[in-house]
């Protein structure tokens, strides 16, 4: 493992940098975007749905307040009240023009003299404390505001879910006359807020101080929607707050983000919500998408680059380590094997056979033909020595004309020198138009255990001294 790692050192750190480029890259766009997603529905998406919101609420519930005020007012209204409230015709006719004249579903006057509901079309009935219905009366006359707004179901309009302003009557001295006011469905307003909700994928609630949810979602409250009821106290707080209140909250293990704004006309809180993990589903669908796109390519990049380096670094290494004539291995390189042979070696029981190979007066093929033809020669003997070595056999230029061998051979090493001179003197090498036969002297030697190099080369040098100053073209062994 640690040698395939020095082998592959430089593929490997182009891979991780490429990698950890790539993926840095990736973390970085995902966390701005997400960032970016995240601020829009903060300081835009939330608050600019409130602002809409309560634009929409306020032109659609504060023109019946309005409405309601002007009726509390008016005179002719207290005249016939305090007038004993003779002629029903007239205030069924002033409440009819009211509801006609403004486009409201309801227009309606309770006397606190004679309990009487007078609306457009007469006396819808006499109320009672006793009524669970007339409850509602009771409790604007004890209000200390001068009117209220109300959701309620309409008994002069078939039940339906009802909006009431409920205003005050008082007469000059302020004594109490009764309750006027006007009603209208919140079916308009339901479902413009029911659009909102499905455009912009928010939640909108409307809750009273009570923490009751109003307008939409009657009959339940704040603290039950699920992962809010620990927020309740905040988020009535907000009447007291300048700008609206920001939230954030885990609901069904989506975290949510919350805009509460305070509608002070109305005593109510709105509420926009809106699911920030659902919100980043896009987002991080992309991602996945983008990975599954960009690991293919990557890794063929990364497939590119380590071919192309792996394929340079063995260019390289064959350049530094043979010699740039002969193709056999340098003296350099052969140091650097030299160990991990030695050590393969010393484990068969035949010691590795030495042979130093010089070639006879070359000078003289030189001083001949010249030294582009003696390196001709050289390249062809070089060659032969190669095809002599087996595997795991190594062929060193140790000098000019001189070759080191280190054989493994099961054969006497002097048979094993002996064939290979004979070998090179069979050689017909022809130089331009002349047939020129060499010759190599051998000096032949074994490698003991636990010798050193330096003296295994010098004995084989010894040899090879003998045989040269034996009359050359032979062998000697030491
Ligand atoms: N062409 C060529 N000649 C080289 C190269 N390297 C060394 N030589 C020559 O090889 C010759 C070696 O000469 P010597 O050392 O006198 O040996 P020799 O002539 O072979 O005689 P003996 O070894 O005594 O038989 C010299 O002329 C060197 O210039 C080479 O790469 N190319």
């Amino acid at each position: 493992m640690p040698q395939f790692i020095h082998k592959y050192r430089l593929a490997l750190i182009v891979s991780l940098l490429l990698l950890a480029g790539f993926a840095l890259r990736t973390f970085f766009v995902y966390q701005n975007s997400r960032h970016q997603i995240r601020e829009s529905i903060i300081e835009q998406g939330l608050p600019l749905t409130g602002d809409t919101i309560y634009s929409e609420i306020n032109k659609d519930i504060l023109r019946p307040i309005f409405i309601s005020s002007l009726m509390a007012h008016d005179t002719f209204l207290k005249d016939w009240i305090i007038n004993g409230e003779g002629d029903v015709t007239q205030i069924n006719r002033y409440l009819k023009e009211v509801k006609d004249k403004y486009g409201t579903v309801s227009s309606f006057f309770i006397s606190e003299k004679t309990r009487r509901y007078y609306y457009g079309n007469g006396v819808l009935k006499t109320i009672s404390e006793k009524d669970h219905h007339d409850v509602w009366y009771f409790r604007a006359r004890a209000m200390k505001t001068d009117y209220v707004v109300d959701v309620d179901s309409d008994e002069a309009n078939r039940g339906r879910l009802t909006v009431f302003i409920n205003h005050r009557v008082v007469d000059s001295n302020g004594k109490f006359l009764g309750i006027t006011g006007v009603g209208l469905t919140i079916d308009k307003i339901a479902s413009f807020v029911h659009e909102y909700e499905k455009r912009f994928n928010r939640h909108i609630y409307f809750a009273d101080k009570q923490g009751n949810l109003v307008l939409t979602g009657v009959g339940q409250q704040l603290k039950n929607i699920s992962g809010l009821s620990n927020y309740v106290g905040t988020i009535l707080s907000a009447d007291k707050m300048r700008a609206p209140l920001r939230l954030e909250y885990v609901k069904n293990q989506h975290n949510m983000l919350l805009n509460v704004r305070y509608i002070p006309d109305l005593s109510w809180y709105l509420l926009v919500e809106q699911d920030e993990t659902e919100a980043l589903a896009g987002l991080n669908r992309d991602l996945v998408l983008q990975m599954a796109t960009s690991t293919p390519v990557l890794l063929l990049i990364l497939a590119i680059i380590i071919i192309t380096i792996q394929k340079n670094q063995n260019q390289l290494n064959h350049l530094v380590s043979t010699d740039a004539l002969t193709g056999c291995l340098n003296r350099h390189a052969f140091l650097a094997r030299i160990p991990a042979w030695k050590k393969r070696f010393q484990r068969t029981s035949k010691a590795p056979q030495v042979l130093l190979v010089d070639l006879d007066h070359f000078k003289n093929i030189n001083d001949q033909f010249g030294h582009l033809e003696g390196d001709a020669v050289l390249k062809h003997i070089a060659h032969l020595l190669q095809e002599e070595a087996h595997t795991n056999e190594m062929v060193v230029r140790w000098g000019g004309e001189e070759f080191l061998l280190f054989l493994q051979r099961p054969d006497q090493v002097e048979a094993t020198a002996e064939r290979l001179r004979k070998r090179i003197a069979s050689q017909e090498i022809r130089l331009g138009s002349h047939p020129l036969k060499i010759t190599a002297s051998i000096g032949a030697t074994e490698w003991q255990a636990g010798e050193s190099l330096d003296h295994v080369v010098a004995r084989a040098d010894i040899a090879l001294y003998e045989a040269k100053h034996g009359g050359r073209d032979q062998v000697c062994v030491r």
